[in-house]
């Protein structure tokens, strides 16, 4: 089966922007990657399940979000809002509600739009964050990701000011914290995954090479940490970034930039332990993102600085990782987002 997967990134050195591929599930052979949208740095992409794009970009100094229709042979612009003095650096969609969430890790900032049937961006709210780490890349709120709980609540990753957030956003124009965590001092939460079974949710923290496990009770939005593991040593030369789950819940899978490793881990049957099986090399440097193919059998990572990307088979009941390929050439490569 062909399963069609996006690559995105920076647009600095010969980047494009948007690119397609195919992943035959049966092989794990990847066709060759094609611009799918010329974009200027789309570092963070979402698809909505009727096929709309949607991207975080730059257009003369300003920065902001688009949307494309990418259905047909070639991708219609439908929309764009270059309102910000930066991009955002994250961007999600909420299918249910046709909500936009987009963290503006430079702005301190998350803003919530609304997608219409016809793909145009309508602002709705924005939150703003304050604080600041001990770290001198925490020299401000760094809202780094926004997403949401499985009961629908919009959670923040703030990798400056060390915190978690937890938001109502049954009226999405007038969004209400309702709960907030502190994360030890310096760890720098990147982003998270939750459990798909299992009340937990698993935090990369991208300046201490750690993943925090918490318990998240919904019915008060709150978390408690129940356990920290490291992923990666020396925290001061690595940058900790993507988190995976696989399907069953079974295997945790984090990238950390520097060591240029994803480590895989195994979660306990009740979700709340973790142990750190194996580290792999990504054969490649930065990786920033990766992704679990659908037949979760195929983990695709993308070396950001090194600008390839590479394929490893999974196997589904030990969680190992095995490099198949290791020369695909996307330039600057960020994001891998299967639709
Ligand atoms: O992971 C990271 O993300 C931040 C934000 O990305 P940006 O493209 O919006 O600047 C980045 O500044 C940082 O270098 C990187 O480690």
């Amino acid at each position: 089966m062909l399963e069609k997967v996006l690559f995105s990134g920076y647009t600095s050195k010969t980047g494009k922007g948007v690119y397609q591929a195919e992943l035959d599930s049966d092989t794990g052979k990847l066709s060759a990657p094609k611009t799918l949208v010329e974009l200027t740095g789309p570092t963070y992409i979402d698809v909505t399940n009727d096929l709309k794009l949607i991207s975080l970009a730059k257009k003369d100094g300003k920065g902001g979000i688009v949307t494309y229709d990418i259905s047909g042979d070639k991708a219609k612009l439908l929309d764009e809002d270059f309102s910000e003095e930066t991009s955002p650096s994250y961007v999600k969609f909420d299918e249910s509600r046709s909500l936009i969430f987009s963290a503006y890790f430079h702005l301190s900032k998350v803003k919530i739009d609304h997608l219409t049937k016809d793909g145009k961006i309508e602002h709705y709210s924005e939150i703003h964050f304050e604080g600041s780490g001990p770290r001198p890349e925490q020299d401000q709120s760094k809202p780094h990701y926004s997403a949401l709980t499985p009961d629908g609540k919009l959670i923040i990753c703030d990798y400056g000011a060390d915190r978690i957030y937890i938001y109502n956003i049954d009226d999405p124009k007038n969004p209400k914290q309702l709960n907030e965590f502190i994360a030890p001092s310096g760890y720098a939460p990147r982003h998270l995954v939750f459990n798909p079974t299992k009340p937990y949710v698993y935090i990369a923290c991208e300046l201490s090479s750690k993943v925090l496990v918490m318990e998240y009770n919904a019915t008060d939005s709150n978390l408690t940490l129940v356990d920290e593991i490291e992923v990666a040593k020396d925290e001061q030369k690595n940058t900790t970034a993507a988190i995976r789950i696989s399907k069953d819940g079974n295997f945790l899978y984090v990238s950390t930039r520097g060591a240029d490793t994803i480590a895989t881990l195994s979660v306990s049957p009740d979700g709340d332990r973790l142990k750190k099986l194996n580290t792999v090399k990504t054969m490649g440097n930065g990786p920033r993102d990766f992704e679990l193919d659908p037949s979760g059998k195929y983990l695709v990572v993308a070396n950001q600085d090194s600008d390839n990307v590479s394929i490893f088979t999974r196997s589904s009941n030990k969680g190992a990782l095995n490099l198949l390929e290791e020369n695909i050439s996307i330039p600057e490569c960020v994001c891998v987002h299967f639709i």
